[in-house]
């Protein structure tokens, strides 16, 4: 099957963009892995499928599948890049667009200086919504907030203390570490993505804190790996930090793909405040791929 597609990144999280707005591609996971190889396909972290909305006050539905073929719920860079593509590819005149995923709807706006801001929604701090499994666990009381030691298997260091488990519509385990290039991601990352104790696997954040208002940060993606940004993740990495007393409101978040800007105004009184994240979105290239049928 010849697909159209667009190549497109955000602070170097990258995407295969598809046009399904006019039909349906219905792509096996397989095709998806396909497309997300980076040696017999054309390489990305996620696809990114735009879709109509059904309902009313809803510009696009979104589908977003990871690496390994498995659809989720959120993309934080990825909505950077939606809006830029709904407009180039003529799909829409509008700056800021409605867009439905899995877990409810986001609205990414262009901005004049070229960056695009996504209102993220609240976090969600409940537990059960995130998955995650906390029997038998007695966390670290911390303020209002939990610490959770997180044994990992065959692991002869310490287990990471987890400062947050949290969800953006997706779920993500943040821990606090002294440096993130020695931070042990590619180790570790791992092994918190498929911890029996996240039933729907989890995003493993690595966060130095620099200053009040910037972190560097790293992602061990669940479905993709170590990314070079994760716009989600993000978000999660700067609640945690706000939560815990240790940044305040606006956050820069140094990746090693890019500088995203987070801002939440929540807290431990307001922690239904949306998350607001402003960052790049860039179009690569348009190509053709032809994706095998049987796969
Ligand atoms: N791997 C993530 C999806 C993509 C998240 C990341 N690319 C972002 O920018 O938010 C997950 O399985 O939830």
């Amino acid at each position: 099957m010849l697909i159209r597609f667009t190549k497109m990144q955000g602070a170097g999280n990258d995407f295969v963009m598809l046009d399904e707005t006019r039909e349906r591609l219905n792509l096996t996971p397989g095709q998806y892995r396909f497309l997300a190889d980076r040696h017999f396909g054309v390489g990305a972290d996620q696809i990114l499928s735009v879709r109509p909305a059904l309902d009313p006050g809803i510009d696009f539905e979104y589908v977003i599948h990871n690496a390994d073929g498995g659809e989720v719920e959120q993309c934080g860079n990825g909505a950077r890049c939606f809006v830029r593509f709904v407009r180039e590819q003529g799909l829409t005149d509008k700056d800021t667009v409605r867009v439905k995923t899995l877990s409810g709807v986001i609205e990414p706006s262009l901005q004049p200086d070229g960056r695009v801001t996504v209102d993220m929604g609240a976090p969600i701090f409940d537990l059960a919504r995130v998955p995650f499994d906390a029997a038998g666990l007695t966390p670290q009381a911390v303020n209002s907030w939990s610490k959770w030691p997180l044994a990992l298997a065959g692991q002869a260091q310490a287990a990471p203390v987890l400062i947050a488990i949290l969800s953006m519509g997706n779920p993500h385990a943040v821990q606090r570490v002294d440096d993130v290039e020695t931070a042990p991601v590619l180790e570790t990352g791992p092994l918190i993505e498929g911890h029996a104790r996240f039933p729907r696997r989890v995003n493993a954040g690595f966060m130095q804190v620099v200053s009040r208002s910037q972190i560097r940060l790293r992602v061990y993606e669940r479905g993709a790996g170590e990314t070079l940004a994760c716009g989600s993740g993000a978000c999660a990495a700067v609640v945690a930090g706000i939560r815990l007393g240790l940044l305040d409101a606006r956050v820069d978040v140094l990746t090693h793909g890019g500088t995203l800007s987070i801002e939440w105004q929540g807290g431990l009184d307001a922690a239904a405040a949306p998350v607001l994240m402003t960052g790049p979105a860039t179009t690569v290239f348009e190509a053709s791929i032809n994706v095998p049928d049987h796969l």
